[in-house]
């Protein structure tokens, strides 16, 4: 079946369906991990945005219930140079094809997805609209330049965890990291980890670490964040634009005084707007699992999964933050530390899934200050 991709340039791709009937509007952005497309499909950073694939051929491994990153997928829609109908992988258990279709994610194949990549990075990320039911080029322009875009918005309300729970569960028991190194649940700490939007791999690393875990809401406040007792507070990474997200904002300033902080991704962009900075919106954004950062208190360079389409602007940094890491790209903040306070955050992911393992130190240094 025909589907049809539309940007608001007045630009039309026309491929073939490869999800669910329908139409979607959103954010067209683009990541060039070359594995790792379930995690994705499953991030709810991701919400509102329609996501490409820049590696040619996705599928290949099939779909499993392991791999994801929370309930169900949450981006707006997926596109892909090709499908890949063969699957070869002892842990699928479905194609992804299916798997689009039973949860209704639009998608897309056989589209000139390096061309398409190479206007969104020259011309910056794009609204734009993907539809397998209206295939008229002028009235599908027309929807994505009536698409609202990230700016000023809530997604996090879409997302976040609606009720305070308990996180029990490590990481898989396939994992390449050594599950006999996880350590004693006696005496743990207990974190709190705000839920902006969470890739379940996060607390599954706090979990690893010999934390007890409690999610709680992004929408509590600190006297309720309090209450719990925490020794340490986590803000998750999420989607859309932080500046909106006010009630976060004030939570953390207040917290920031009281508790160890430790933000990734959008928890890190909170911190930052908390103790007095402000974000802007980049040009087309880092998604990828190839991303080198330049950790400046070791001087070792990691490569990083990211997925950010905002930042914190460097010349609005407060005296009270350092910057800790750096992209090595295009140079733009990938960390902050505060100067008197235990509180730090990355702009990356150091919880992978999908990615490189380099920046799983985070974590240790998380533990680390909820100790000191
Ligand atoms: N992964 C995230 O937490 C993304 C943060 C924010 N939504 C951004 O795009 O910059």
């Amino acid at each position: 079946m025909t589907a049809k991709l539309a940007l608001e340039d007045g630009t039309v791709y026309t491929g073939t369906s490869i999800g669910a009937d329908g139409e979607v509007d959103g954010e067209v952005c683009f990541n060039t991990s070359m594995t790792g497309y379930q995690e994705i499909l499953t991030d709810p950073s991701y919400r509102g945005q329609i996501v490409t694939m820049t590696y040619p051929q996705i599928g290949n491994y099939g779909c499993n219930t392991e791999d994801l990153e929370s309930q169900r997928p949450h981006l707006s829609g997926f596109v892909v140079r090709e499908h890949s109908r063969v699957r070869s992988n002892f842990r699928s258990e479905k194609r992804l094809s299916d798997y689009l279709e039973d949860h209704g994610v639009v998608a897309i194949e056989s589209i000139d997805t390096r061309a398409l990549v190479r206007k969104l990075r020259s011309e910056g990320a794009m609204r734009g609209v993907l539809s397998t039911v209206d295939l008229d080029d002028a009235s599908l322009v027309a929807k994505a330049k009536a698409s609202p875009g990230l700016v000023g918005r809530d997604l996090v309300q879409e997302v976040a965890a609606r009720e305070a729970h308990e996180w029990n569960e490590p990481l898989s028991s396939w994992t390449l990291l050594n599950p006999d190194a996880r350590k004693s649940a006696s005496n743990s700490p207990h974190v709190v980890a705000m839920d902006f939007g969470m890739k379940w791999n996060i607390p599954r690393h706090l979990v690893d670490g010999g934390c007890r875990v409690t999610v709680v809401p992004g929408s509590y406040n600190a006297e309720q964040i309090l209450e719990l007792s925490p020794d340490g507070v986590f803000l998750s990474n999420g989607p859309g634009d932080p500046e909106p997200i006010e009630y976060a904002i004030h939570t953390i300033r207040d917290l920031v005084e009281k508790k160890p902080v430790f933000g990734i991704c959008l928890g890190h962009q909170l911190l930052s707007l908390a103790c007095g900075a402000k974000t802007f919106k980049m040009k087309f954004g880092h998604r990828g699992a190839n991303q080198p950062v330049h950790d400046l208190t070791t001087g070792k360079v990691e490569i990083t999964s990211q997925n950010h389409g905002f930042a914190v602007d460097e010349s609005t940094l407060p005296d009270s933050l350092e910057v800790t890491h750096r992209s090595l790209n295009d140079q733009t903040i990938e960390g902050v530390q505060h100067r008197e306070l235990p509180a730090f955050s990355v702009q990356y992911h150091p919880e992978a899934s999908s990615g490189p393992h380099d920046s799983h130190y985070l974590f240790e240094r998380f533990f680390a200050a909820m100790q000191a």
